[in-house]
C-alpha cells in the first residue's frame, strides 16, 4: 500500500478487517515493524479523533509521531501553479509537502473542502498535489470528498457487533443468518458541512454490500442526493421511517447538499433521530464519526443509551489506523 485515500486502495474488505481486529487483540505484536520511522500528521483543518487515534496507531507499530498544524503554525500555503506569490500566500505546496517527505517515512494529510467550487473540491487538488510533490506514502486523514480511516473505523464497528464467521478459504466474513441492514441517514446542522463522511461511508458498504457483507440504505431528504460516484448499488429513500425499518445500524450525519453545492436547503419533517424514531428498527445500534451536535443532529437519548455505539467506533479509529500504517510499513 502506497496511499490510503479511497476503498478503492483495498482490494478484500473482510481481509483488513480481519487484520485490524488482530491488531486491537494485540496492540504492540509489531511494534518492532515502525522502529526508527517516523510518521508526519498534518493538519489544515481541527481534529479530535484523527489526530490522537493516528497517532497512538503509529507509536503502537514503534513510530516517532511528529504533528504539523498547517492551518495555524504553517506559513500560508499556495497550491495554484504559475501564480507569481506576491499575495499572502508564502510557500508553496511544491516545497512544502517536498520537504515533509524528506523528514519522514509517511504522512498523513488533513484537508476540508472549500464547499464553494464542487469541481475543484472533488478533483482532490490539494489531496493530489501532496501526493505527488511529496514522494513518501500518503494517509487521508479526511480531503475533500473522503474520509477513509472513518469509514475503515465504520466497516469494523459493524462487523464487529454482529454475527459474522470467517471463513478460511474464502478469506470473507460470512453473516451468520440476515445480512445486518445498515442505514445512512441525513440529519440536521446549523452549518454547511461537507459530504466528506458520507460519500466515503456509502463507497465502503456499497462495496461491502458487492461482497456480501451488508444491505445498505441511505435516506435522505429531496436534494441532499450524494454523487452517484459514490453511492451505486444503495438503495435511496426519501422517507426516514421506511429506511430505519427492520435496520440494525443507524448511521446519523448532517451534509450540505451536492446537487445544489455546498448549500442548506428547506426541509421538510423530522429528521433527527431520538428513541422513539428506533423503535420500528430491529434494535438498532446508532452510529456517528462525531463531533455530534447533541439534540440537534441526534438526540441526547439515544447517545446516553446502550443503542449508542459513537464512543466505541471512536476507540476503533486506533485499529484502522493502525492496520493502514502497518501495510504501508510492510511495503517499503
Ligand atoms: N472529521 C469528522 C467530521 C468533520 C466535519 N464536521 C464538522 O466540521 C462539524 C463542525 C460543527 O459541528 O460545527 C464533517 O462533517 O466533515
Ligand atoms: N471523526 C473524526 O474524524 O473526528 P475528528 O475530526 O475529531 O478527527
Amino acid at each position: 500500500m502506497e496511499k490510503f485515500f479511497s476503498v478503492g486502495d483495498v482490494d478484500n474488505l473482510s481481509q483488513i478487517v480481519k487484520e485490524a481486529l488482530s491488531e486491537k487483540a494485540s496492540p504492540n505484536a509489531n511494534e518492532a515493524l515502525g522502529k526508527h520511522k517516523m510518521m508526519g500528521l498534518v493538519f489544515l483543518n481541527p481534529s479530535l479523533r484523527t489526530r490522537l487515534s493516528t497517532q497512538k496507531a503509529a507509536m503502537n507499530l514503534g513510530m516517532n509521531v511528529m504533528v504539523m498544524n498547517m492551518d495555524k503554525d504553517g506559513w500560508a500555503l499556495e497550491t495554484r501553479d504559475g501564480v507569481v506569490m506576491n499575495g499572502t500566500t508564502v510557500e508553496h505546496i511544491r516545497e512544502a509537502a517536498a520537504v515533509m517527505g524528506e523528514y519522514c517515512d509517511i504522512l498523513g494529510l488533513r484537508c476540508f473542502p472549500g464547499l464553494k467550487d464542487a469541481e475543484e473540491d472533488y478533483s482532490e487538488d490539494l489531496f493530489n498535489k501532496f501526493l505527488k510533490f511529496c514522494n513518501t506514502p500518503v494517509v487521508s486523514l479526511e480531503s475533500a470528498t473522503r474520509h477513509p480511516l472513518q469509514s475503515l473505523t465504520d466497516l469494523i464497528t459493524v462487523i464487529e457487533n454482529s454475527d459474522y464467521t470467517f471463513d478460511e478459504a474464502k478469506q470473507q466474513y460470512i453473516p451468520n443468518g440476515k445480512k445486518p441492514k445498515v442505514v445512512l441517514t441525513w440529519a440536521p446542522h446549523v452549518k454547511a458541512l461537507p459530504q466528506a463522511v458520507p460519500n466515503s461511508f456509502s463507497e465502503w458498504m456499497c462495496e461491502a454490500q458487492k461482497q456480501g457483507l451488508v444491505d445498505f440504505v441511505i435516506a435522505q431528504p429531496e436534494g441532499y442526493e450524494l454523487n452517484e460516484d459514490f453511492t451505486s448499488g444503495a438503495t435511496l429513500v426519501y422517507n426516514q421511517e421506511d429506511a430505519f425499518k427492520d435496520a440494525d445500524f443507524i448511521y446519523v450525519k448532517n451534509w450540505s447538499s451536492y446537487k445544489d453545492y455546498g448549500k442548506i436547503l428547506p426541509v421538510e419533517g423530522e429528521w433527527m433521530p431520538t428513541l422513539e424514531s428506533l423503535k420500528i428498527t430491529n434494535d438498532a445500534k446508532v452510529m456517528h464519526c462525531l463531533p455530534v451536535r447533541r439534540d440537534l443532529e441526534l438526540g441526547s437519548d439515544i447517545l446516553d443509551s446502550e443503542k449508542s455505539l459513537v464512543v466505541k467506533e471512536a476507540g476503533n479509529r486506533v485499529w484502522a489506523a493502525q492496520v493502514v500504517i502497518k501495510r504501508i510499513l510492510e511495503n517499503k
